[in-house]
């Protein structure tokens, strides 16, 4: 997967493959064991510059995906719950091959978007073109725990607090398109100055392998949402999807997901997202975080060195399957892009098809209202994928984004796309190996029955499945 996104520089996070057992901090809104925690012990608050560029030199060296936002530096002290219960892991190992997928990073400041913020939706607008601007920020805190009751040896650290930060980062490998070398990866304060490119987003030094919850507890979830826009939204869904080819292999399918549909995918997630291999924190081997938190189904992709493999390296566990149900709906929609990219190289005349493909890995990113993924190709996936254009799916769910397209790793060339809740995008053929990110979150603009029919997070699903 490649996802594009935002990392922080951070906590280092232990050596590859090693094990460790890892206590679980969950974030919520209500739980056990309050703890209050000053922010300022947060070290990574600060926006460190990574600059890894030209490091590694690794054929796997991953690109950062653009990030912009780094997380702020207010010194409010934080509450966290500590979850209990704990993990442990068994080491295995075994990576598959996996080229590189280019990021672009960088990062901006942001403020924090609370962890218990309310989701309210509102209008989506179709396609449209925009420049983006960074609004705002969560609050997250994670740690390494050396958990009692943990296996022998661990160690708990659980002075290790974060805030979410937007540094989007990714794994991107250099610009330019004939040293393959280059590791970039980098956080700034302003995206318009920054080395862009980078995949999930995030704050630094939270522990890597600490699973994140996605999901508030009812109880703090807020506002009902009124009657009108309930049936604005019922009205917007008795609409149906529209299909449209973008460009060329490019196809997006406007309102695909139906709201039960979407709910049903937000549970499944809820669940898998707490058990082995759930969400977690993902990060760059020179310990830059992505800006969003991630979870791989089917098989694992380390954004460390950008290769699949059965396990995850940073804890031993094993990705979850991808539920059937999942690939019925990737099926169906690609389908769908085929007759409709098909309609129109008819027209056009072209060759711009889109093959078929069964989904052997889907990456869940979830992303708060300061995520971000910079501007990077999805190539990790086999050689045999790549070349066939085998296309990536993704649904998006929750909050709206802003997402970036383009021949170039270049934002103020790049085309912008809203997608909103139930869209699903998919790039194959032709655009398979498009330059693709997320600029930013839009907030509260999550389908309100969403929020009233799950308790997921302020912020944005995204699932991407691709064939290896
Ligand atoms: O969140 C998105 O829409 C894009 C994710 C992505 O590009 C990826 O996971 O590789
Ligand atoms: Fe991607």
């Amino acid at each position: 997967m490649n996802h594009g996104e935002a990392w922080s520089s951070g906590g280092r996070r232990g050596s590859r493959g090693r094990s460790q057992p890892s206590g679980q901090w969950v974030i919520r809104q209500k739980s056990e064991t309050p703890v209050t925690v000053d922010k300022s012990l947060d070290e990574s608050s600060g926006n460190r510059g990574r600059g890894s560029r030209g490091r590694g030199g690794s054929r796997t060296s991953c690109s950062p995906r653009n990030s912009y936002g780094r997380g702020n530096d207010e010194q409010s002290p934080v509450q966290v719950y500590v979850n209990k219960s704990n993990v442990g892991f068994v080491e295995k190992g075994v990576q598959q091959n996996r080229k590189s997928q280019d990021y672009l990073i960088g990062s901006t400041k942001q403020p924090d978007d609370g962890a218990a913020g309310l989701n309210s939706s509102g209008d989506n607008k179709a396609v449209l073109q925009s420049k983006s601007t960074n609004v705002s920020g969560g609050l997250f805190v994670s740690g390494e725990c050396e958990a009692k009751g943990v296996k022998e040896g661990a160690k708990m650290h659980c002075d290790v607090l974060n805030r979410m930060k937007d540094v989007t980062l990714s794994c991107q490998e250099s610009v330019s398109p004939t040293s393959d070398k280059k590791v970039e990866l980098s956080i700034v304060e302003d995206h318009k100055s920054a080395p862009k490119a980078d995949r999930a987003g995030n704050s630094s030094k939270e522990s890597s392998s600490s699973p994140f919850d996605i999901f508030l507890q009812k109880a703090v979830m807020g506002l009902k949402p009124s009657i009108l826009e309930l049936s604005r939204e019922k009205r917007k869904a008795a609409k149906g999807y529209t299909g449209s080819v973008i460009r060329p292999g490019m196809v997006l399918l406007k309102n695909y997901l139906s709201i039960n549909d979407q709910v049903m995918i937000v549970n499944k997630c809820l669940q898998l997202g707490l058990g082995e291999g759930g969400f977690y924190q993902p990060g760059y081997r020179d310990e830059a975080k992505l800006h969003l938190k991630m979870m791989c189904l089917g098989k694992n992709w380390d954004p460390e060195t950008c290769r699949y493999g059965e396990i995850r390296p940073i804890d031993g566990s094993t990705p979850p399957k991808i539920p059937a149900e999942f690939n019925q709906f990737v099926e169906k929609a690609v389908k769908e892009s085929q007759s409709l990219a098909a309609s129109n190289s008819k027209e056009t005349k072209g060759v711009d098809g889109i093959p078929f493909m069964l989904p052997d890995i889907c990456i869940v990113n979830f992303y708060t209202s300061t995520g971000r993924l910079g501007l990077h190709q999805d190539k990790d996936e086999s050689e045999n994928s790549i070349r066939k254009g085998l296309p990536v799916v993704s649904f998006s769910i929750g909050d709206s984004a802003e997402f970036l397209y383009g021949d170039q790793r270049d934002e103020d060339k790049a085309e912008t796309l809203i997608l909103e809740s139930g869209d699903v995008l998919l790039f194959g053929g032709k655009s398979r190996s498009v330059f693709h990110g997320v600029r930013s979150i839009r907030k509260d603009t999550a389908p309100k029955a969403l929020s009233q029919e799950t308790s997921l997070r302020p912020g944005r699903l995204n699932l991407t499945f691709r064939q290896y």
